[in-house]
């Protein structure tokens, strides 16, 4: 049988992961800049004004089978912290759910290389509201073991987030008070998962 200490970190697996996030990062910036110019947002303001994310942080979640799905989640509901979340979910083992108004609606990849984009809620700030981090939870399975790789896109630590000025006026006061990225992420940390979109109590008004 082999042990944990057989499983080396090749130079072909370094390789290979950091290929993925080369990849994954070109996408992330592509829809992190689509969201903002889909708020009318000129492309100068977005390129001088809106945080950049040179954060990448990446997770491999590993579920194992459970005899009992109705007595656990495999990852309790939350929203994520940084700004977009790149997901290759399992595309034969399900799981992966998002609250819909409420109701809990299962997440179907298109196909097997299909990626799912999550909001987190530092777009909530920034966006002050416009665009809602999503609150999502994953189910086990009773047979099969399931796998995903997210990658968290997010600002650095010493950025300060906060609505976006030209987002805010008389009609739309700021939902969300400044907060240091670093306080926020401590934050969420300390707290574990929180459900309802619960890390964002953080920084509302
Ligand atoms: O495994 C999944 O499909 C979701 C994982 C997730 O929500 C997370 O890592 O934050
Ligand atoms: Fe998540």
């Amino acid at each position: 049988m082999r042990q944990w200490h057989d499983f080396s970190i090749s130079d072909s697996f370094r390789k290979e992961v950091q290929d993925y996030i080369n990849e994954v990062e070109k996408l992330a910036r592509t829809l992190y800049k689509m969201i903002f110019q889909s708020l009318g947002l000129e492309n100068k303001y977005i390129n001088t004004d809106v945080p950049d994310i040179p954060r990448t942080l990446m997770g491999i979640n590993y579920y194992p089978p459970c005899p009992n799905p109705s007595l656990t989640l495999g990852l309790g509901s939350h929203s994520d912290v940084s700004c977009l979340t790149v997901l290759h979910p399992d595309s034969e083992v399900l799981g992966l759910e998002i609250n819909h108004k409420g109701t809990w609606v299962p997440v179907l990849p298109v196909d097997a290389s299909a990626f799912v984009i999550n909001l987190a809620d530092q777009v909530e700030i920034l966006t002050n509201g416009k665009y809602r981090s999503i609150e999502h939870r994953v189910l086990t399975n009773g047979e099969k073991a399931r796998m995903s790789i997210a990658c968290f896109f997010g600002p650095l630590e010493e950025t300060v987030v906060a609505p976006l000025p030209v987002l805010i006026d008389g009609n739309n006061p700021p939902k969300y008070r400044a907060t240091l990225f670093k306080d926020y992420n401590r934050n969420f940390a300390s707290s574990r998962l929180q459900p309802n979109r619960g890390t964002l109590d953080f920084a509302r008004i």
